[in-house]
């Protein structure tokens, strides 16, 4: 768990740019950052209160919760637009070393006064005389672990161990979290109330009280001695080493009598909040950008199946085994490029597949700079270059196949239900990700809930209006899996095109992946819309178009001046 928070500060973000917000002093901030730890050793971060003035002289408060670690970057890196927020930096690195002991006495200043704060709001819980009586009695019960329950420690709820001398400062005495890190940005230089000491409470051994934080291990994490002992360089060292130990099963030995250990019943996160940090999680793994949900969407606003929803960034799921086999095909069957970097589309052996010429005779290959170039006829799949070619992840003819870099946001349009966008600027022509989901065959389609049905996208991308086309067919139904790109909707006038690209299999088993691509320069915030039917919209220019309704036709709400009226489904 503290891993995840172990990072060392880079060497431009810096404990003094933390002061005064981000290096330039325009972005002042003031706040605290506290952990909650649950029992079972999850821990939620939360940004307790802050404040930041513009240099416009405007001040913004906040208070607000902030669910994980990606949460906590995220919506600092928004604050701050383009740059991360200082403070956000501070929380990332305060465990991991500090640079000097001024910042042990902030630090430990402001831990006391978050703390105060807690209490106040908690004056109604048990007292701390309750608290005693309840470490005790657990202290003789896994002392005696013949007693009515060998594990109490483990239906009991301690909150806290009492010390032995009175603090100059309360600790909160009922809060049932526990605050790790307290960051604002103008600490005073000193306190006298982080360097005040306590006693330690007579009514409990040491023997047992070990004992008992080692029956707590599970559910606990290390405790900020600091308080207690107001030595702030032990705090360091003690953390450091503590931090250390994160993941392995002996946190027990860390903690000491005189810890202030807060434990208490799992509480989950909240709906939005944790489907964002699932799926930012996938995306991570995939080496993908941030994926957002916009604070619009409430957690009532999230339903059920989306829960079980699967956050894919790349690749297909084959729930068949007979599908995964046609697509994973025999490593001779591939073409694979000697080229180092592919630069040049001409030698490159996957791009010099490419039989498309302009009227010059001149063969025209998908990407420029890295950007998909439009050259190439709709209905022309670009080949990729795939794990068997000798050029680097970086080279020129893998672009579809890179990970998404761009952050996305899922949003609730005015009219269509979800949406998505990203909140920078694209230029015309930027891979911005493929569809993915479970591949099935094209007859099965029918057979899926109809729940499913607005999520299908059928790979025919290569098939010829009109014409019978040969081979199998299949579609991706991103119903129960998939990433942003399900969340595309429809317009008449879209935003972005689609085409097939091949890289981790062949064209000729018809299972290409499907690239969504700027169609133009796209302004940050608006929406990622396709076409879901680009056929009908060359029937319309070509004048064939006959826009009837069928069926199962929705609306189309996609107030586009050119508006169809209808999508196919
Ligand atoms: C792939 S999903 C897009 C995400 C969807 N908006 C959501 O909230 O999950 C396709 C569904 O979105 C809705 N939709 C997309 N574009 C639309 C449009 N232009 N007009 C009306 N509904 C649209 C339809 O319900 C369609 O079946």
């Amino acid at each position: 768990m503290m891993d995840m928070w172990k990072r060392s500060p880079s060497p431009e973000e810096s404990w003094s740019d933390a002061e005064g917000g981000n290096e330039n002093g325009e972005w002042p901030i003031k706040g605290v950052v506290g952990e909650e730890v649950d029992p079972d050793g999850t821990s939620r971060y939360e940004v307790r209160w802050g404040n930041w003035s513009r240099k416009d002289g405007t001040n913004t408060t906040w208070q607000t919760d902030i669910t994980d670690r990606s949460d906590l970057i995220n919506r600092w890196t928004k604050l701050q637009g383009h740059k991360r927020n200082a403070l956000a930096q501070e929380s990332l690195d305060m465990e991991v070393s500090w640079p000097d002991d001024a910042v042990h006495k902030r630090f430990t200043y402001l831990r006391v006064q978050a703390y105060e704060e807690k209490k106040h709001k908690r004056l109604d819980k048990p007292s701390a005389a309750d608290w005693d009586k309840e470490i005790e009695g657990a202290c003789r019960r896994t002392d005696e672990p013949d007693a009515e329950d060998g594990n109490a420690a483990s239906r009991l709820r301690v909150r806290r161990a009492t010390p032995r001398s009175t603090p100059s400062f309360d600790v909160p005495r009922s809060s049932s979290k526990r605050i790790r890190g307290l960051t604002p940005s103008n600490p005073p230089s000193s306190s006298k109330r982080g360097t005040s000491t306590r006693k330690r409470s007579p009514s409990i051994g040491d023997d047992a009280f070990r004992s008992l934080m080692f029956n707590l291990s599970t559910s606990t994490v290390e405790s900020p001695r600091a308080i207690s002992k107001g030595a702030t360089e032990e705090f360091n060292t003690n953390w450091s080493a503590k931090s250390s130990q994160a993941g392995t099963s002996k946190p027990a030995l860390s903690a000491m009598k005189g810890d202030v250990i807060f434990v208490r019943p799992v509480k989950p996160l909240r709906r939005r909040a944790l489907l964002q940090s699932n799926w930012n999680r996938a995306a991570q793994e995939a080496g993908a950008a941030d994926i957002r949900i916009s604070n619009e969407i409430v957690d009532g606003d999230i339903g059920q199946h989306l829960h079980k929803f699967t956050y894919m960034e790349r690749s297909y799921r084959f729930d068949n085994d007979e599908l995964q086999s046609i697509f994973d095909v025999d490593p001779g069957n591939f073409l694979a490029c000697g080229c180092t970097t592919c630069q040049r589309a001409s030698q490159c052996d996957c791009q010099a597949e490419s039989e498309i010429t302009n009227e010059r005779g001149h063969k025209l290959y998908a990407y420029s700079g890295g950007l998909f170039a439009f050259r190439i006829p709709q209905g022309v799949e670009v080949i990729e270059c795939n794990k068997y070619c000798r050029c680097s992840p970086m080279c020129g003819n893998r672009v579809a196949q890179k990970p998404r870099d761009i952050p996305i946001e899922i949003f609730k349009t005015k009219q269509c239900g979800w949406g998505a966008r990203c909140l920078v600027a694209l230029p015309k022509g930027k891979v911005l990700g493929i569809y993915t989901g479970t591949l099935l065959r094209r007859e099965d389609v029918d057979n899926l809930p109809p729940e499913h049905i607005g999520y299908v996208f059928d790979l025919d991308g290569t098939e010829v209006r009109g014409q019978h086309n040969a081979g199998d067919k299949f579609s991706v139904d991103s119903y129960d899996c998939g990433n942003w790109t399900r969340f595309v909707n429809h317009s008449c006038s879209p935003s972005m095109k689609v085409y097939s690209v091949v890289f981790d299999t062949i064209r000729e088993v018809h299972m290409p992946y499907v690239a969504f691509v700027a169609a133009r320069d796209i302004p940050a915030g608006e929406e990622l819309t396709i076409d879901y039917e680009p056929s009908a919209a060359e029937e319309m220019a070509e004048g064939t178009g006959k826009q009837k309704m069928s069926p199962t036709a929705l609306l189309c709400r996609c107030s586009a001046k050119l508006c169809r009226g209808w999508i196919k489904q």
